[in-house]
């Protein structure tokens, strides 16, 4: 289970977010071999012929299996350099038949992943000066759509030329993300893009729209992107926990109520 040790955590980790609009968080117990089952399982599905993914998947953003390539297939100009399957996790379940141990692998590790997210969430919750649980209250992410998003990104003969996936900040609320530990992932800090370099058997949390609307821009949701290389395959799995559905998310109230800090955002639903 994920504890914050101390206030002195609790404050270092709101500072690191304030400023780059992510964390590595270590210590979160959710077991290794559990982070790497669920690449490998990933990497299974995304490594199927291209038929056999096509008659698991929809093409829908509402479906609850989909894969493909690039970002939006329906608008993208540019085709990036990955594939990718998105399946949600909650608040209803669903996985692929194949490989027939991903439905067990990933129904733990989402219900990990969740408690891991809740206890950030919280902790943001408090940095802004609510309660505990105000976030969890309001806009009842319990309800909330969770997905698993992994990410194949093949070896490519010119790198310099691709994109695995083009800049962009999450939706949602918190953003965690693994990957089997090939460099590709960038953050955008003070207008330069920056390697995050992975840390084993940790995950990257990434703040999300909804914090930014909510927190009122005080939380910013991170400007990320990955690029590719021409030697590994690299493999990403970001997990996002959005509010409930038909929550509606802006900036709190209790947060905008001084004079000198109006709403800078407006409301809006998850869907
Ligand atoms: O591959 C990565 O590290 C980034 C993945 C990502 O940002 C996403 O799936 O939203
Ligand atoms: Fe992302």
């Amino acid at each position: 289970m994920f504890l914050l040790p101390s206030m002195l955590v609790l404050l270092i980790i709101c500072f690191w977010y304030l400023i780059w609009g992510y964390s590595l968080v270590t210590n979160h117990g959710v077991p290794e071999r559990m982070m790497k089952a669920i690449i490998e399982a990933c990497r299974e599905f995304l490594e199927l012929p291209e038929e056999e993914k096509r008659g698991i998947s929809g093409k829908h953003v509402l479906d609850p299996i989909r894969s493909g390539t690039s970002f939006n297939e329906s608008v993208d100009e540019i085709l990036c350099w990955r594939d990718y399957v998105k399946i949600f996790q909650h608040p209803e379940f669903h996985s692929p038949n194949k490989p027939p141990s991903f439905r067990e692998i990933a129904l733990e590790y989402s219900k990990r992943v969740r408690l891991v997210a809740r206890e950030i969430i919280r902790g943001i919750s408090e940095s802004l000066g609510l309660e505990k649980d105000y976030i969890y209250e309001t806009l009842n992410p319990e309800n909330g759509l969770q997905l698993i998003a992994a990410n194949l990104y093949p070896p490519c003969p010119q790198p310099e030329l691709a994109m695995g996936l083009p800049p962009h900040s999450d939706h949602g609320l918190l953003t965690l993300l693994i990957q089997n530990q090939i460099g590709g992932l960038q953050v955008q800090h003070k207008g330069k893009w920056v390697n995050i370099d992975p840390i084993p058997n940790s995950f990257l949390a990434n703040i999300g729209d909804h914090i930014e609307i909510l927190s009122n821009g005080k939380y910013k949701s991170v400007l990320h992107r990955a690029v590719v290389n021409n030697r590994d395959v690299r493999i990403s799995i970001a997990v996002p926990h959005g509010p409930a559905l038909d929550a509606i998310v802006s900036p709190d109230s209790k947060l905008v109520e001084n004079v000198g800090n109006p709403p800078a955002y407006g409301a809006m639903k998850y869907k």
